[in-house]
């Protein structure tokens, strides 16, 4: 059989908002599960670049096309930064998912900002962007798309669990992907953190030293939207309404909210997983210690750390992956968590033109 080997550069920009994610990806398309990222790096905001982005919620139509005019700049140039450093000369396309700067799905409007003709004219390369569009014309939520990724890429595990702002998971039952979000993670984490002057609770070191406070858990854990059923999700809106308040209720140490929530997180997973379950962990919450020490507590499960690498890149990679899917006319969005009328093949590709 002939080895077809794919090459391509994924890039992602969070919610956090720490950077920009670029990976330089090997795919095999007799087998996409054997993958391997070449090269991976994070390129952080400005100031500037973050305040535009945080903002552009409020911005008027014209000013949003500009945003997306000068994003696509700021990414085409970023790109060939990355070309540039790692001296990378075969790409066959690049991926690259944009910021998210509207979202509202019920509204019909999912607005990812960083223009894919400006990226592919200035990289000189075909450029697969805009993912999320075609989902919510056809009714979904244009989220999550990671989950095909999991399936597709993380076979091997019974679970994929991501600890970013919020905890989520895709599993496979039967033929259906399932997904959803389990409860909020470092949203609630680093604004304690944050009170003792850290960026985030390194290794859940600070919670390790707090007190549980056995009343705030269980008004946490009789929160409506744990007995929902999936599909379904958190917002920031949420954590406002219904969990901070809850919090802040009674004054209290932020090293006892901090052992007491990350304990909290730990029941609210640990109560997913069947026992022995494979479960493959990534965001920045899979370096808590504290956290994943807790959860191994309530449930005999398998959680498997892996390289920083993948903890950090695993959307950026499966971006190029949708990418590689959209290429070949496959499946990219799957109805069963996104809620669309069917299963898809999402995003609008770009070829360079002379500027
Ligand atoms: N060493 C560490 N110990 C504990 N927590 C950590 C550590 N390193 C990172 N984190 C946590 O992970 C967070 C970053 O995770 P990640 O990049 O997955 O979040 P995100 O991009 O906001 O996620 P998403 O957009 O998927 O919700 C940090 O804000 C911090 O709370
Ligand atoms: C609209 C949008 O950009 N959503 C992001 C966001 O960041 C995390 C969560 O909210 C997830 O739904 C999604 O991204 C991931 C990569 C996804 O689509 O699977």
């Amino acid at each position: 059989m002939i080895k077809n080997e794919v090459f391509s550069i994924g890039v992602m920009s969070g919610t956090s908002l720490d950077g920009i994610d670029f990976v330089y990806v090997k795919f095999d398309e007799n087998n996409v599960s054997n993958f391997k990222i070449l090269e991976a790096k994070t390129i952080a905001y400005s100031d500037l670049w973050k305040d535009k982005l945080q903002t552009a919620i409020s911005f008027s139509e014209d000013k949003l096309q500009d945003l997306d005019v000068d994003y696509g700049v700021l990414l085409g140039e970023k790109i060939n930064d990355f070309i540039a450093e790692f001296k990378i000369d075969n790409i066959d396309f690049i991926a690259s998912h944009g910021h998210t700067v509207l979202h509202q799905p019920e509204n019909g409007i999912t607005l990812q900002v960083g223009n894919g003709q400006i990226i592919a004219n200035l990289t000189k390369q075909k450029v697969v962007c805009d993912f999320r569009t075609q989902d919510v014309k056809l009714g979904g939520q244009g989220a999550p798309l990671v989950p095909i990724g999991d399936k597709l890429l993380f076979s091997q595990y019974d679970y994929c669990l991501n600890l970013g702002g919020f905890a989520n998971v895709s599993y496979q039952k039967g033929e259906e992907r399932i997904a959803y979000d389990i409860c909020p993670v470092n949203i609630v984490l680093n604004k304690y953190a944050q009170q003792l002057g850290f960026n985030y609770d390194d290794r859940g070191k600070i919670a390790a030293s707090g007190n549980y406070l056995l009343n705030l858990d269980t008004e946490l854990r009789s929160l409506l939207y744990y007995k929902e059923k999936p599909p379904k999700s958190l917002g920031l809106e949420w954590v406002q309404e219904e969990v901070f308040p809850r919090i802040e209720l009674v004054k209290r140490k932020p090293e006892d909210v901090l052992r007491t929530f990350t304990d909290h997180i730990a029941w609210a997973i640990a109560d997913v997983f069947p026992e022995n379950a494979k479960v493959l962990v990534t965001g920045g919450g899979a370096f808590n210690e504290y956290l994943i020490a807790q959860v191994k507590n309530k449930k005999n499960v398998k959680l498997i750390i892996p390289s920083k690498k993948l903890i950090d890149f695993k959307e950026a990679l499966i971006f190029a992956f949708l990418g590689l899917l959209r290429v070949d006319n496959q499946i990219n969005c799957l109805k069963s968590v996104t809620g669309a009328s069917k299963d898809h093949s999402s995003g609008e590709v770009f070829y360079p033109k002379e500027i």
